[in-house]
């Protein structure tokens, strides 16, 4: 593959036929030492492939990332490299940034109560269009032309996410927000007979057929809980949980669920970050093993939560 010096993999260049790996060098034109590097490298993930072969890891996408359109490819990349070698991704995603855009061009001012958007009527319609149309098609559009195969699970195609009207305070009404209370496994699991990576936005449907807007990191707990997922991994903008949110010097790298609800409680934690941790919190109540926040933008950043001991970003435990 031939990066340019930005990271960027130009569109014309199929990645994964053999052909174009620097290894096809012919003889003589190559470093053996190189090669042999990168055969190790092989041998070392074969550990990790085994632990995760089979497993299941939701990757929540989130909005900021979707926006970085040479962060999200390298994400791809490395969901498409899990899929090839025996691992279950299942991607969920947000698009709040998109989602703001299009409410500008229609006049709508966003409103965000503890970080979760209020949703009337006219809102709905647009974050329909964008998350369960545009974006749900575009993730899955990219991961087939970097020569992975997906599928779009929404209401135009299958849905799978079930749920109601997220019961909030009596004196708060968010309007069509909604939780998830079923997912339809069956489905995303039938897919990976296919080689195919669901790709999930984070919308559900009542049993009345009323359409609800979830925010997309409790969606990916309710998906990662619903299939018994190994691994939840937030896809995010920032390197992790940090005491400043500004300061990415400040990132924690391990937190205790008690310690993540007094730093809400203090305000150290506020705005998006809030349902991220909330979700982390209830999804290891109830029993996924490993919740992590990672930074979307490091190249590779996926592949490192996975394939290292430690993980990178800030890992949430019980
Ligand atoms: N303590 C904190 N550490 C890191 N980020 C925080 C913190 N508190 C609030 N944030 C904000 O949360 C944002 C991530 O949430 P959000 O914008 O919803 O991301 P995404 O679109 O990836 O879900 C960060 O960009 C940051 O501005
Ligand atoms: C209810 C609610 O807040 N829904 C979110 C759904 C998208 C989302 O969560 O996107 P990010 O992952 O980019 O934050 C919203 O309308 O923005």
């Amino acid at each position: 593959m031939n990066f340019d010096a930005k990271g960027t993999l130009p569109a014309a260049e199929f990645p994964f036929h053999p052909d174009n790996s620097p290894s096809h060098t012919p003889r003589g034109e190559f470093s053996v030492e190189e090669a042999i590097g990168k055969a190790n490298t092989l041998i070392e993930a074969m550990g990790w492939i085994r632990r995760f072969r089979g497993k299941t890891t939701v990757i929540k996408l989130g909005g900021s990332l979707l926006d970085d359109e040479n962060a999200l490819m390298h994400i791809l990349l490395d969901v498409i490299f899990m899929e090839s070698v025996g691992m279950k991704p299942v991607i969920v995603h947000g698009g709040g940034k998109a989602i703001n855009r299009a409410l500008a061009e229609s006049g709508i001012e966003p409103n965000f109560v503890r970080g979760r958007r209020v949703t009337d009527a006219p809102t709905l319609k647009v974050v329909e269009k964008v998350l369960a149309g545009e974006l749900n098609v575009f993730i899955t559009d990219e991961i087939e032309r970097l020569g992975g195969r997906a599928m779009n699970l929404s209401f135009t195609t299958t849905n799978v996410l079930f749920g109601e009207k997220l019961p909030t305070e009596e004196d708060e009404d968010l309007g069509f927000v909604g939780h998830v209370t079923r997912v339809d496994r069956s489905v995303i699991e039938g897919l990976s007979y296919t080689d195919q990576v669901p790709v999930i936005p984070s919308m559900c449907e009542g049993e009345d057929g009323q359409r609800y807007n979830v925010n997309a990191d409790t969606a990916a707990m309710a998906v990662a809980q619903a299939l018994g997922a190994e691994k939840l991994v937030f896809l995010s903008d920032v390197n992790g949980v940090r005491r400043d949110k500004d300061d990415p010097k400040t990132i924690i790298d391990s937190l205790s669920a008690e310690e993540a609800r007094s730093l809400i409680k203090e305000g150290v934690i506020n705005g998006g970050m809030i349902p991220k941790v909330e979700a982390c919190l209830e999804t290891l109540d109830r029993g996924v093993r490993k919740v992590h926040i990672v930074d979307g933008a490091v190249r590779h950043s996926l592949l490192l939560e996975i394939f290292t001991t430690s993980g990178v970003g800030t890992e949430i435990h019980a």
